[in-house]
């Protein structure tokens, strides 16, 4: 990978052989492939077998999850918060692996709405919960430091299965992610 960023560092007109960018191509390497490590590893693995028996009928939330994605149209970072809910069925997962999941998808080049959509699905199919619920709000670098050049804009984008199809349960986990402590 070293000699294509080479490459592109000569196509901006840099030269790669100066003092400052001697390291750049590996150190920039480096950093793809971390962010783009979401490839290497399944829900499976992430999850590592963390399901509890538990009767607890309520909803969970684990809620303002911090993500970093790079988006696939530009490659620039979008940044925000994503809140994962579910209602058990008999079933619970560990609290981590919420985050560990919306992780594992965001170490991939990405669009919003399909990284909303796939952390919900992942956790529907390895929870088999009565529903799942998930919202994320964003910045897109792309469309504040380049482009349409509008910083403050949010996205927001949200996937309900199951009961949260329901308006009712929906309410409760809008209100719930609203009030201070839930
Ligand atoms: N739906 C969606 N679009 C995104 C996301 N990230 C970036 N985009 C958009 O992808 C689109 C790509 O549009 P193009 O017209 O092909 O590319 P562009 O000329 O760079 O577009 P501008 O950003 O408008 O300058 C832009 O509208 C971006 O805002 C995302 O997560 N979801
Ligand atoms: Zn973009």
């Amino acid at each position: 990978m070293c000699g294509a960023v080479k490459i592109l560092l000569e196509c901006i007109g840099e030269d790669p052989n100066r003092e400052g960018l001697l390291g750049t191509p590996s150190r920039f390497s480096e950093t793809l492939l971390f962010l783009a490590s979401g490839y290497q590893c399944n829900v499976e693995q992430v999850v590592n077998d963390a399901l509890f028996r538990e009767e607890y009928r309520g909803m969970i939330i684990v809620k303002d999850i911090e993500i970093y994605t790079l988006c696939e149209h530009h490659l620039l970072p979008f940044t925000g918060k994503m809140s994962i809910g579910y209602v058990p069925s008999g079933t619970v997962i560990g609290l981590s692996k919420l985050p560990r999941i919306a992780e594992m998808f965001s170490r991939r080049l990405q669009i919003q709405e399909r990284l909303t959509r796939e952390v919900a699905h992942a956790v529907m199919k390895i929870l088999n919960p009565q529903g799942v619920a998930v919202l994320m709000a964003s910045s897109h670098l792309c469309m504040e430091m380049r482009g349409v050049r509008k910083t403050g804009a949010s996205t927001v984008t949200s996937e309900f299965l199951g009961c949260f199809e329901s308006s009712e349960i929906r309410n409760e986990f809008h209100a719930r992610l609203q009030a201070n402590k839930t």
